[in-house]
């Protein structure tokens, strides 16, 4: 009856009326269901209204008759029909708000007339708010205007709305042929296209697996957990030498009953490592894991490698940490000189000698021997000699035969296999193979026991030698330069040195001076010591006084530079001043000066003349003087003797307090 109302008044007067509740947005009145959508109860107030000022008397008009008795006529058949229609609205009101699916339908203006609950939760605005609104205000990425304007429905298109995806179909509603408005029916998938983009995610890494698995060196293959072989990848059929065929559906528990993978099956432990030897005669190292689905053994993976793979990986790993090793040793050992004698400090006489004989000895490969006292510098002569060579940029090593027990010495040289000797896990390079292409460095050579001096002897003559427990020879490219502080010729004569290995090794000797045999380059190495260990320690040590460099070239250093390098870094380390002075020094060398002293003053006492004691003029001239009046008696007499006149003596006599008895 009121849309009715409200046609009769849009005919008569041209004016559209609009009617709202309390809560929601005002509607055309023309339309039954949007006006239903209202759900206005008995008692709500309502308003209406219209945009033409002018037509306030058709608003009067309605409100009079909303406020009326809506007496018509045959009141009775009125009352069924309205009460037809509103059940009606009612069960579509409902059918629309079970609906999973979101509708929404336009008028022909494009305005939202029905929005069910599904397209409120879609477009996350009450239908309150939505209805009355024009549809493409409202709902994103909307084509039911367009609908509207072309009559051609669209079905199943994908719009997105705030985040979800839709599946929509937009039908025009036609009534005479002519299109009155348009539904939409919203089917929300983004729930479904998640599950897509999963499943896809899941094949692609399937795909991805796959790949790897075919393509993989190490050989899988995969049991489920009744024991029936699944999968087998190629590495895996080319190891064992069968065909897929012939595994894939095979039961473990039949063709291997008490292999490593039966017992992974029933244990669910893994294990890994284990050798095993295959049908085929190849062994292979298995890592054997149970597959576990949610605690329970779902099947067992084994990864299989060959053994000679795996022994020729090891050898390729030992031979690189022993290259590391060696690498290392050589970065320790100090950021080196490019000159190669350069820390061979010295320019006495000696020293000129030795290094031009060391540099003689670097142009060749022959074998040399370097003799000296402890702490000479034979290992600073043994480098520079190969960093001098050819042979430079290959290994310099250096073996401590004295410091190795003589037991170990062979394995230590030489090498060994695995399992050569107790505790021998794994092959060990030895320092001759180390040395490849470089140089040997055997220090204490003297000190290496007879047994051991024929293996080396062996070695030398042949150039080659086998690893401890080896079979196989090995030939390496070495130079080698021995040492020793020992008296060799000495221990020759006591047939405790070979002479034949002495002679192999003694082609070019090299014998570095004691440093009490050059003495004047004590202040040269002082100085060098006191520039590096200032340097090392950071202290701003400036230099010493000259009583304290008398008394240290003075001394006698039987431990030789070594003892010298020793004393200077224990001397700066405890000093805080800038000059070294003779408090610094340790008492035993300050000790001896003071003995000598003494010594020579007894000496003069005598009257020897010691030659190797240098004293001033004064000292000589008072002993002869002295000496002739003792034997003469007289300044007459003595003057004579020393062909001086009687004057010349007796003045020489007051000034160093002689008498003539
Ligand atoms: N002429 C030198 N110039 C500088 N430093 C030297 C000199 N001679 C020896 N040294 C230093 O003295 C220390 C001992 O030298 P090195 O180890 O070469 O002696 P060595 O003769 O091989 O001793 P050993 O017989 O005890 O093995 C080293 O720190 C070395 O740098």
């Amino acid at each position: 009856m009121i849309v009715q109302k409200s046609h009769e008044i849009y005919q008569s007067r041209q004016c559209k009326l609009y009617i709202r509740s309390k809560d929601s947005e005002r509607i055309e009145i023309r339309t039954l269901m949007s006006l239903v959508a209202l759900k206005i109860g008995c008692g709500d107030s309502i308003w209406v209204s219209t945009d033409d000022d002018k037509q306030f008397s058709a608003v009067e008009e309605m409100v009079t008759f909303l406020e009326g008795d809506f007496n018509l006529g045959n009141s009775s058949a009125l009352k069924e029909v309205d009460q037809l229609l509103h059940e009606n609205a009612f069960t579509a009101e409902q059918i629309f708000s079970s609906m999973a699916n979101g509708l929404i339908v336009t008028n022909q203006e494009d305005i939202i007339t029905v929005c069910n609950p599904a397209a409120e939760r879609l477009i996350g605005i009450p239908a309150t708010k939505a209805i009355g609104k024009r549809v493409y205000d409202v709902v994103p990425n909307t084509r039911m205007h367009i609908v509207n304007q072309t009559g051609l429905g669209e079905i199943a298109s994908r719009q997105a709305i705030n985040g979800a995806m839709t599946l929509t179909n937009r039908t025009p509603i036609i009534i005479d042929g002519e299109v009155r408005g348009t539904t939409a029916i919203f089917e929300d998938v983004s729930a479904l296209e998640k599950v897509t983009w999963e499943f896809y995610e899941v094949k692609e890494m399937q795909e991805r697996l796959q790949l790897i698995l075919e393509t993989v060196q190490d050989g899988i293959c995969v049991l489920n957990k009744v024991g029936e072989i699944i999968y087998a990848n190629p590495a895996y059929l080319k190891i064992v030498d069968r065909k897929s065929a012939e595994l894939i559906g095979k039961n473990i528990r039949e063709i291997s009953p008490n292999g490593v993978r039966n017992t992974v099956l029933k244990t669910g432990k893994q294990q890994m490592g284990s050798i095993v030897k295959k049908k085929n005669g190849v062994t292979v190292v298995a890592n054997t894991n149970p597959i576990m689905v949610d605690g329970e053994i779902a099947g067992v993976v084994s990864v299989v490698k060959k053994i000679t793979e795996v022994q020729e990986l090891m050898e390729k790993l030992m031979k690189v940490s022993a290259k590391a090793e060696y690498l290392e040793q050589e970065l320790l050992r100090t950021k080196k000189n490019n000159k190669a004698f350069a820390h061979y400090i010295g320019s006495s006489g000696k020293v000129v000698d030795v290094l031009a004989m060391a540099v003689k000895a670097a142009k060749s490969s022959a074998t040399v021997l370097i003799r000296g006292e402890s702490g000479t510098g034979k290992e600073l002569i043994a480098e520079g000699i190969h960093y001098a060579s050819s042979r430079a940029q290959g290994p310099f090593i250096r073996v401590n035969c004295g410091a190795i027990p003589s037991a170990l010495l062979e394995s230590e040289l030489f090498g060994h296999e695995k399992g050569a000797f107790t505790g021998a896990t794994k092959r060990k390079l030895g320092k001759f193979e180390l040395a490849n292409n470089g140089t040997i460095f055997l220090d204490e050579i003297g000190d290496m026991d007879r047994n051991m001096q024929v293996k080396l002897l062996r070695a030398l003559q042949q150039r080659e030698f086998y690893r401890v427990g080896g079979e196989t020879s090995v030939k390496v490219n070495v130079r080698i330069i021995a040492a020793t502080n020992r008296n060799l010729e000495e221990m020759l004569e006591k047939e405790t040195f070979r002479d034949d290995l002495y002679y192999r090794l003694n082609v070019i000797p090299l014998f570095l001076p004691p440093l009490r045999e050059r003495a004047q380059d004590i202040p040269l190495l002082i100085e060098h010591f006191i520039g590096k260990i200032s340097n090392e320690m950071h202290k701003p040590i400036k230099g010493i006084t000259t009583e304290a460099l008398d008394v240290l070239v003075d001394y006698r250093w039987p431990g030789n530079v070594r003892e010298l390098e020793n004393i200077m870094e224990r001397v700066i380390t405890l000093m805080d001043v800038e000059y070294i002075s003779l408090e610094h020094l340790p008492s035993y060398i300050r000790g001896e000066t003071v003995v000598r002293e003494v010594k020579r003053i007894e000496a003069t006492r005598r009257g020897a003349f010691d030659d190797n004691i240098v004293l001033p003029w004064e000292e000589y001239e008072k002993q002869i003087i002295s000496n002739a009046l003792k034997k003469c008696g007289s300044f007459n007499a003595a003057g004579k003797m020393l062909k001086l006149t009687h004057k010349t003596v007796a003045t020489k006599a007051k000034k160093y307090g002689l008498t003539k008895e």
